[in-house]
């Protein structure tokens, strides 16, 4: 659908309006009585959420490319088929392909004082080229004071589908040297930054370098505290085993041609992520649905 196409479907006056950026990329604008947030069909990417009465959420990069085939730098790219590098023997691109293909609206609807918006999709070209052939994928959003982020791919062949997954959100944040993350207290990750040596979480985590883990068995809620404290967000989440935490620091960051080199202070990627060793392996037949819960909270000193 075009976007005229599209709002007179699916637009509701003054709650979710259809744009586009000058280089073709369809974003949903969506005012409801309690949040702001911006929606692109590629990627079926969330790009920005800002309840009524807090600071954005979501940290989205002031230099990223807005262009079609290239991911978004920031909001919540859909990582899959698979997590960060391809670990197959094939090639293909950092993240999989879902976050760099258009996604198809199905459903968009006020419920209550939620937006609901519903995106798919299916087996494409560049799928193809990849490997996958077979499967299809549902994101299903909900957006006002709370924001649910929910994705269910079904395995539509005849064999198992074997998958890594991630809903990798870039939370926006005061200063990185004031947060902290509860909740893996305990847990064991994979450094990445230090050669995927297998570590023990000790109490919150504070980052204070190039931060890049891998957090496994794990289904807590983490709560990010923002602003020395201030600020509350937290993730709960469901049908996810792995968690991320990442943040480039200043060296990676510069490396990064699609952010700007003072924004690693701005954000910290909490992940809610089925990778690594919970790979999904997914029956014939079968469905598999992993999903985030984010809420916020001004915490009185
Ligand atoms: O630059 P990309 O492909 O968006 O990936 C960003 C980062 O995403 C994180 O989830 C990975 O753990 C990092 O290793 C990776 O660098």
């Amino acid at each position: 659908m075009d976007i005229n196409q599209l709002n007179e479907h699916f637009g509701l006056p003054g709650v979710l309006v259809f744009h586009a950026t000058p280089s073709g990329l369809i974003h949903a604008d969506i005012t409801t009585p309690h949040a702001t947030a911006t929606v692109y069909l590629q990627g079926a990417h969330l790009a920005a959420w800002q309840p009524a009465g807090h600071q954005p959420v979501i940290f989205t990069s002031r230099k990223t490319e807005l262009v079609p085939g290239k991911a978004i730098r920031g909001g919540v790219p859909i990582a899959f088929p698979w997590f960060a590098n391809r670990h197959d023997g094939k090639t293909g691109p950092s993240h999989g392909f879902a976050r760099i293909q258009d996604w198809t609206l199905v459903f968009a609807a006020l419920a209550g004082d939620d937006l609901h918006l519903t995106l798919t999709l299916g087996p494409n070209e560049l799928s193809r080229s990849l490997g996958f052939d077979q499967f299809r994928l549902a994101y299903q959003l909900t957006i006002g004071r709370t924001l649910t982020m929910q994705l269910t791919v079904a395995n539509d062949a005849g064999a198992p589908l074997v998958f890594e997954e991630a809903l990798h959100t870039y939370y926006a944040v005061t200063d990185i040297h004031e947060i902290a993350i509860s909740g893996l207290d305990g847990v064991s990750y994979l450094d990445k930054v230090d050669n995927f040596n297998k570590k023990l979480q000790q109490g919150d985590i504070t980052v204070a370098g190039p931060t890049d883990r891998v957090y496994l068995d794990t289904t807590a809620t983490c709560v990010l505290k923002d602003h020395a404290g201030k600020r509350h967000i937290n993730v709960a989440k469901t049908g996810s085993t792995t968690t991320v935490v990442w943040n480039p620091w200043e060296d990676g960051a510069a490396k990064l041609a699609d952010m700007d080199p003072t924004e690693w202070h701005e954000f910290v990627a909490i992940e809610t992520v089925n990778a690594a060793k919970d790979t999904i392996t997914l029956a014939p037949g079968a469905t598999h649905t992993m999903q985030a819960r984010v809420t916020v909270e001004t915490v009185e000193s």
